[in-house]
């Protein structure tokens, strides 16, 4: 396929719908549970970093690490620092690297340790009081799921949630291991914060060309005409990846491609695609918009489960070049471990929108390649027509490429005047990822002002458990075939049937 066009599509301040309001950033302190921690150093100091840059951190804000290990302010600021060379996606700049870094004090705390929260309520006041900034608090937990219950419940009891102006608490994915205990965490947060104040984050919601899909829709009537099943064959969406599962076997080998991925990212990239566009957009609207997708999926009976689902798991090969092993050669997994690493599913959306129309999702590790993107099919009127049968003439495709390049692509049909044969064109804007924020950038500053329209409400969260729960038991009963995969294949054979079946193959 051959691009026809490819310019530069929107910067990034454009991103942000126009009609959406700014709120105002207030002065506030930000407490970083798990600043020790990996996503701490390669994402949000870096993201924190960049929002300086571009003016979009509060003046008054003081930013306080937390972890059990031992070191002083001056260490800690040297290590946020450090983070900012290796991983800030725009250069450090000596003039002013300083000053940011003077925003960082350090706390050593055991979470589970209660006393030792009265010292952070101490640092928090004292800070507050030095830099003049009134009880705004926000805590970010970067941290274990298994710490987020305890965490919460000892902000309450040191009474640090207790301020005098708002306090917000971001919570990292997974939520919960299924509905049950995703019920029961969002219960005992219930009791520290309100809805209204928890920001569950999902970082795929914060990635550029997923923030503009709504934009696209909205700001494009043509694209609005064409979103519903008169027009529409199907939607696909896809999250593949090289990686394997780097050193997370203990985690991973008891999520899965379902927990990890699916659950959370892929539910959310397909509430966004479907979503209708509210009149106002809201973060309330489009959070109601989002769940009435979710609850419109059709359930998955546990018995048909085998039906719509396909469970794999990668077998020694070579990505990219290079031999890697088989899933369960990993350090940490599990001897026969049947754990997923590719999972893929057709859904269906009963709405009038999309009745009828396949939505197929699929994310696995070890793929041939790195690949997020969201593929609308049109329908194909000419496919069935004998006069066009030898014609090749492929349906048109509207191409989201969402990682790691950012594009949106139409392939259209044109007659190659050489070989008078038809031949897809894509004819493709794409968007300089390099000057692109950063999906925890976006995201963070959205917290900073208390825009939740990118977080996923308990509802969407819960609804999500609930469609995939019956599957995850399938799964833990075994009732689906663990279909093997090559490293560096597009993933188990039955995937493609998954499609075939209804007369479509995966783009
Ligand atoms: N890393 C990533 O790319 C991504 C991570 N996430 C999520 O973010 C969260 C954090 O992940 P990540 O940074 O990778 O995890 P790490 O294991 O790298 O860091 C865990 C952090 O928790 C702290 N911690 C652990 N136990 C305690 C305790 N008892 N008291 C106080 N602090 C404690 C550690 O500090 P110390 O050892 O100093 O006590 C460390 O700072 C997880 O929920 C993960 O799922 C989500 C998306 C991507
Ligand atoms: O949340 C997660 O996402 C990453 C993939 O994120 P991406 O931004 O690189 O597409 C995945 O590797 C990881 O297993 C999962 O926990």
């Amino acid at each position: 396929m051959e691009n026809i066009a490819a310019v530069d599509l929107v910067d990034s301040e454009n991103y942000k719908n126009a009609s959406r309001q700014k709120n105002k950033l207030d002065e506030m302190t930000l407490v970083l549970f798990g600043a020790t921690g990996d996503l701490a150093q390669r994402k949000l100091f870096p993201a924190l970093y960049n929002l300086y840059l571009d003016g979009k951190l509060p003046n008054a804000i003081s930013i306080i690490g937390l972890g059990r290990t031992n070191y002083s302010n001056r260490v800690f600021q040297m290590n946020v620092e450090t983070s900012l060379r290796e991983f800030s996606r725009r250069p450090v700049q000596p003039e002013n690297v300083e000053e940011f870094v003077s925003k960082f004090r350090y706390c050593v705390l055991d979470v589970f340790n209660e006393a030792s929260y009265s010292g952070l309520l101490e640092l928090i006041q004292s800070r507050e009081q030095e830099m003049g900034i009134a009880e705004n608090r926000l805590f970010y937990l970067s941290v274990a799921p298994n710490l987020v219950e305890i965490i919460t419940a000892n902000l309450q009891a040191s009474k640090i949630s207790e301020t005098k102006g708002w306090k917000r608490l971001i919570v990292e994915k997974p939520f919960g291991t299924d509905l049950q205990t995703a019920r029961e965490l969002n219960e005992k947060l219930s009791k520290a914060f309100n809805e209204e104040e928890i920001y569950r984050i999902d970082h795929y919601l914060g990635k550029p060309m997923v923030q503009n899909l709504e934009t696209l829709k909205f700001a494009n009537p043509i694209l609005e005409l064409l979103w519903n099943h008169d027009q529409i064959a199907n939607v696909q969406i896809t999250a593949s990846e090289t990686v394997g599962i780097e050193k997370r076997a203990g985690y991973y080998d008891q999520a899965g491609a379902i927990r990890d991925m699916a659950q959370n990212h892929l539910l959310q990239l397909l509430m966004m695609t479907a979503l209708d566009i509210p009149v106002n957009l809201t973060a309330k609207e489009v959070q109601q918009e989002k769940r009435e997708i979710v609850e419109a999926l059709r359930p998955i009976l546990k018995e048909e489960a085998s039906k719509h689902i396909i469970r794999g798991q990668y077998t020694a090969g070579e990505v990219l070049g290079k031999p890697v092993i088989g899933y369960q050669e990993e350090p940490g997994v599990i001897e026969e471990s049947k754990n997923d690493t590719y999972f893929a599913a057709r859904l269906y959306i009963e709405t009038s929108a999309w009745r009828n129309i396949p939505f197929y999702i699929r994310t696995g590790k070890r793929l041939e390649q790195k690949s997020t993107r969201i593929v609308i099919e049109f329908k194909n009127k000419w496919k069935d027509n004998p006069a066009f049968k030898d014609e090749g003439i492929n349906p048109n495709l509207l191409i989201f490429e969402i990682n790691p390049n950012e594009s949106v692509s139409l392939l259209v049909n044109l007659k190659n005047p050489s070989t008078e044969k038809y031949e897809p064109t894509n004819i493709t804007f794409s968007v300089n990822s390099n000057i692109q924020p950063e999906s925890y950038e976006l995201l963070l500053s959205d917290a900073l002002e208390g825009d939740k329209t990118f977080f996923a409400h308990w509802k969407e969260v819960e609804l999500s458990w609930a469609w995939i729960q019956p599957v995850l038991e399938a799964f833990q009963e075994d009732a689906l075939p663990l279909h093997p995969y090559s490293a560096g294949s597009s993933g188990p054979e039955a995937a493609d049937r998954l499609l075939e079946k209804d007369g479509f193959c995966w783009w």
